[in-house]
């Protein structure tokens, strides 16, 4: 049997090469993220299973640290406090699970990063209804088509590839790179 590991270093390097087509509207939403946060703004970030990682991960690099020495940065993971999203989702539906979050600690000038590889969680997708509802700028992070949430972001980062963790490894990659964009244009050093 050929090597499984083989299979997906060919397949990642695959996706990974056409990845220079976003370079763009990466640099897009790296301004994007880092003029809100100049205009004490904040980013919300949400997703789920791999992509409510890559949520808190963003989140974690803009509060503590990326690279630079500098002051924390406004970002919240709607994927963290269990007692919210077991409230809301019981109480009114998993669907609402980042969405009531967005209403309730979202305003103008903010930004969500909506993470989705397949565009079409309906949780993610209702979280940006109520972010353009609330004026909030929308960087879809995506996969596949871009799906539903595609439509609805102002800046769409759809990483070419139909398989969930290759594109998820893309995602990281966009991640980090959103990071160093926001910390340079910032320069907070
Ligand atoms: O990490 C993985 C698969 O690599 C899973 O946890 C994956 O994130 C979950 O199935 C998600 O529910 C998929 O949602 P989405 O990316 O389509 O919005
Ligand atoms: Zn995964």
């Amino acid at each position: 049997m050929a090597s499984l590991f083989l299979a997906n270093l060919a397949e990642h390097l695959r996706t990974f090469e056409r990845l220079p087509a976003l370079d763009a509207e990466i640099a897009r939403a790296g301004s994007l993220i880092a003029q809100s946060l100049a205009a004490d703004g904040k980013l919300l970030s949400c997703g789920n299973g791999g992509s409510a990682a890559d949520a808190q991960h963003i989140a974690s690099e803009l509060t503590g640290r990326f690279i630079k020495e500098r002051r924390p940065l406004a970002a919240v993971s709607l994927t963290t406090d269990s007692s919210a999203l077991t409230c809301i989702g019981n109480d009114y539906s998993f669907d609402e699970v980042f969405a009531r979050q967005v209403r309730a600690l979202g305003r103008q000038g903010d930004v969500l990063l909506a993470i989705s590889t397949s565009g079409n969680s309906p949780n993610v997708r209702r979280a940006a209804e109520e972010a353009q509802a609330l004026g909030m700028p929308v960087i879809g992070l995506l996969g596949r088509d871009g799906g539903a949430i595609k439509t609805l972001s102002d800046v769409a980062l759809v990483v070419p590839s139909d398989v969930t963790a290759r594109i998820q490894e893309a995602h990281i990659l966009i991640i980090h790179t959103l990071c160093g964009l926001i910390e340079h244009e910032l320069q907070l050093a």
